[in-house]
């Protein structure tokens, strides 16, 4: 079983090496050739937007990067096809006793993260740190994005509503395997989905199709078959017919027949029209039945907006089961993370543009969360490696906007989590990485938390850091624009 578990974990196993985009490769040959790849390089991961237009994002994903990086090797296969496609046979040499063994970074899964700040930093050879972009980008961007709109489902429906992860079927492609635990990492109780469960540990929970009460020749005998199926867990969909008409009654009637047998209806589930509306009629009539323990769900279309509306229309609804919306993260289907090269041996480096946000930040850095004396989170301070009292934040676009931040407690956000090709830190369970998550989001100001205009959290540069960006930039500018500026 627990074999079974972890080749699962990674199913593409040592195939996950070519589970990437081809530059990398090439430019590892390159790296290879020309004697660069054992140049010392540091990489960054981070994003420059918040999906949704949100305030934060929840770090996801380290689980199953782990899990990849501690896989990655090119075996038989994989290079037979690297040579079919004309990589040279040293380079293919080179790989094949290749192991990574780069030192990363990051901080603990369930973080908060913002924009520009590193959020995963690996150091190592060239050719090690450069070939895992695609796939530390791959699992980071999606996990993280799910793990992120979790978090704003769960901050529309409070902390005593049940939220259910139902996306398998709307996932695109094979995301299924991941998208539960981010789910439950940024805030879901449970998911429908059984392989999760399984794999992460994740309660499994669920109702019926309407399928199966298109089944039966009447709704009352497809609720009769099911509550004698599963007494412990009967949950009846009442919208096939009629909500109110024929599914509320019938249920009531199945939530007697139960009571006469000592066992429990636990909840029927509403799945189109007026959802407000119908829980509120529901609730009546349970209630009026001496069901009020019976529990309302409700799914379909739902979001955080469409969620936190139903609450403030007073619904009387225990749990949302939320799919295509959750697992598509509809109204913004990607987080844009970038992993940009920082350093190469004691050359700081950075990638010019026009625009001064597209700059990313050079050198060997740390993120220190700033805490206020109420113990919240006041701002996040990008530093040069080894830095810990910085008296200054300065914004990192406008040079007229700096901070005193002397007075302050900080954390160190990014930690040692690989090195050596050995894992450092204890793999947290989703239901721990959840318990982070909610814990670090109560730390957080409501400000930065609104659905509408959040205020900006503040990530800022220490002076030193600052001096290095602009520095590196000066130099860039002289060297690759002839300016001397
Ligand atoms: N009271 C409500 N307030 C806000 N949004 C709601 C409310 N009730 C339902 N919704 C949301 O409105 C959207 C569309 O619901 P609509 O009633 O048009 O579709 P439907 O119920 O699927 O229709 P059908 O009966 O054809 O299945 C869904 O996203 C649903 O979650
Ligand atoms: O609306 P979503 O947020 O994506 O939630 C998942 C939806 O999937 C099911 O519908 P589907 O029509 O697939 O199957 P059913 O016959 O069981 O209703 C379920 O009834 C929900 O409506
Ligand atoms: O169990 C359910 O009710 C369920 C599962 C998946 C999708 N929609 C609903």
């Amino acid at each position: 079983m627990t074999d079974l578990i972890q080749t699962v974990k990674n199913p593409l196993g040592a195939l996950g090496s070519i589970y990437t985009d081809q530059y990398e490769l090439t430019m590892a040959q390159g790296y290879f050739k020309s004697g660069k790849y054992e140049q010392q390089a540091c990489f960054d991961y981070f994003f420059r937007k918040v999906p949704c237009d949100g305030g934060y994002v929840v770090f996801s994903g380290l689980d199953t990067l782990l899990e990849v990086l501690s896989d990655l090797c090119f075996d038989d296969e994989a290079i037979a096809y690297l040579a079919e496609q004309g990589f040279a046979n040293d380079f293919l040499e080179h790989l094949r006793a290749f192991r990574f063994e780069a030192e990363v970074l990051a901080p603990r899964e369930g973080e908060l993260v913002f924009p520009f700040e590193p959020v995963v930093r690996v150091r190592g050879g060239l050719l090690e740190a450069q070939i895992v972009e695609s796939a530390l980008l791959n699992v980071l961007n999606f996990e993280s994005l799910i793990a992120t709109k979790a978090s704003r489902l769960r901050e529309a429906a409070g902390p005593d509503k049940k939220v259910i992860d139902f996306g398998l079927r709307r996932a695109q492609g094979f995301a299924g395997m991941q998208l539960s635990r981010a789910a439950v990492v940024g805030g879901c109780d449970s998911t429908s989905n059984v392989f999760a469960g399984y794999r992460d540990g994740i309660p499994i929970t669920g109702t019926q199709a309407h399928s199966w009460i298109q089944s039966f020749d009447t709704e009352l005998e497809a609720f009769r078959t099911y509550a004698d199926a599963f007494p412990e867990k009967c949950i009846l969909l009442v919208d096939t017919y009629d909500t109110l008409e024929s599914g509320v009654p019938n249920a009531i009637t199945v939530g007697k027949e139960m009571e006469e047998r000592g066992e429990r209806l636990d909840g029927i589930r509403l799945d189109s029209g007026d959802l407000a509306w119908l829980a509120k009629r529901a609730r009546k009539m349970l209630d009026d039945a001496g069901l009020d323990y019976v529990k309302i769900a409700a799914s379909n279309q739902l979001d955080e907006h469409v969620i936190k509306s139903l609450l403030d229309q007073d619904a009387p609804i225990d749990a949302f089961g939320v799919g295509t919306r959750l697992v598509t993260s509809y109204d913004c289907p990607a987080l844009d993370g970038v992993y940009k090269l920082s350093q190469v041996d004691d050359k700081p480096r950075l990638k010019l543009s026009e625009s001064r946000v597209k700059v990313n930040f050079p050198g060997h850095k740390q993120v220190l969360r700033l805490i206020d004396e109420q113990g919240m989170f006041y701002g996040d301070c990008v530093v040069v490696d080894g830095q810990t009292e910085p008296d200054h934040m300065h914004h990192p676009f406008d040079d007229d906007k700096h901070v005193a931040i002397e007075g302050f407690d900080n954390e160190t956000l990014l930690r040692p989590v690989m090195n050596d090709g050995e894992v450092l830190v204890d793999r947290p369970s989703a239901h721990d990485a959840a318990a982070y998550a909610q814990e670090r989001l109560d730390r957080l100001p409501g400000e930065h938390k609104r659905f509408q205009n959040p205020h900006v959290y503040k990530v800022g540069l220490s002076e030193q850091m600052r001096d290095l960006r602009d520095r590196t930039l000066q130099t860039a500018r002289k060297t690759h624009l002839n300016e001397d500026r």
